[in-house]
């Protein structure tokens, strides 16, 4: 959503413009309580419930802040998640509480997978006013803990994805999706994130993109990943969080 594509000039520029594409950002966040339990043994429940809601600003806002990205949207069933969100400029869609018997990936995909259809249904993104129906959805599914995220990684990814179907940028630790892009294609976006997912979305079809992307393909799981990311510079909101629990500043670099 970079300065000028937001504006309500613009907004009516794209209704008039039947080439014109639509990014739309969707990333999913699972209930505070159960969330980022691989941390668990480097911070308490409430640090991780902070740096959870920390990163997922940080994401949302490098996202909002990219050029290509013209919505951003959380999906989730968390009540704290979705104020969050809100307070940052996205959209929420709240998920129902999921079915426990239902593997945690499988939940994960049926919510990107809604979100991203009903995304493309709605006639304009932005905020779900208007009539646009010549307006067509390209969707980036993002992870919410990339708090090294910088908006111009997401520009370039987007703009090197493939047109006519998904692509697939692979995580820092190469056999996880970091995101997932659906553009100019009336498919699916068939999502198939969990364990290894980086190799089921290339069997699948899609191409991983190349770039040198360091902040877009550093997903935080664990304290080493906190680690890394705070070196390579997270956003203000995780940078806050971390001084708060005794981070150094020094360690972080400094560069945009
Ligand atoms: N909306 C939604 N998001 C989910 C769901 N399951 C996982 N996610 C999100 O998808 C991303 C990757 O999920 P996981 O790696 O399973 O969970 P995590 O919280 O990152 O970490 P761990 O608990 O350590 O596995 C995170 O942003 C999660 O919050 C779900 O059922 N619904
Ligand atoms: C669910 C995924 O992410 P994570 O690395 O957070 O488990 C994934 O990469 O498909």
């Amino acid at each position: 959503m970079g300065a000028t594509r937001s504006d309500d000039a613009d907004r009516v520029a794209a209704s008039s413009d039947p080439a014109r594409r639509v990014v739309a950002v969707l990333v999913a966040v699972k209930d505070l309580a159960t969330a980022k339990s691989r941390l668990a043994a480097d911070f308490s429940g409430p640090e991780r419930t902070r740096l959870v809601l920390a990163m997922l600003s940080d994401t949302v806002a490098a996202a909002e802040a990219a050029s290509v990205v013209d919505s951003v949207t959380v999906v989730t069933p968390d009540p704290l998640v979705a104020e969050t969100a809100r307070k940052i400029g996205a959209r929420v869609f709240d998920e129902p509480v999921g079915d426990s018997a239902q593997p945690p990936d499988a939940r994960l995909n049926h919510a990107f997978a809604s979100a991203a259809a009903l995304l493309r249904r709605e006639e304009v993104v932005g905020h779900g006013h208007g009539h646009n129906s010549a307006a067509r959805v390209d969707v980036i599914a993002l992870q919410a803990d990339l708090p090294a995220l910088r908006p111009a990684e997401l520009d370039q990814a987007y703009i090197s994805a493939r047109r006519g179907g998904r692509s697939l940028v692979v995580d820092h630790h190469g056999s996880g999706t970091a995101a997932l892009i659906l553009k100019d294609s009336s498919g699916e976006l068939a999502p198939l994130f969990g364990v290894d997912s980086a190799r089921r979305h290339a069997e699948s079809g899609a191409p991983k993109l190349d770039g040198i992307w360091p902040g877009l393909r550093l997903d935080v799981d664990t304290a080493v990943d906190v680690r890394s990311a705070h070196r390579l510079g997270v956003g203000p909101a995780t940078a806050a969080v971390l001084r708060s629990l005794g981070w150094s500043d020094d360690a972080s670099a400094t560069t945009a």
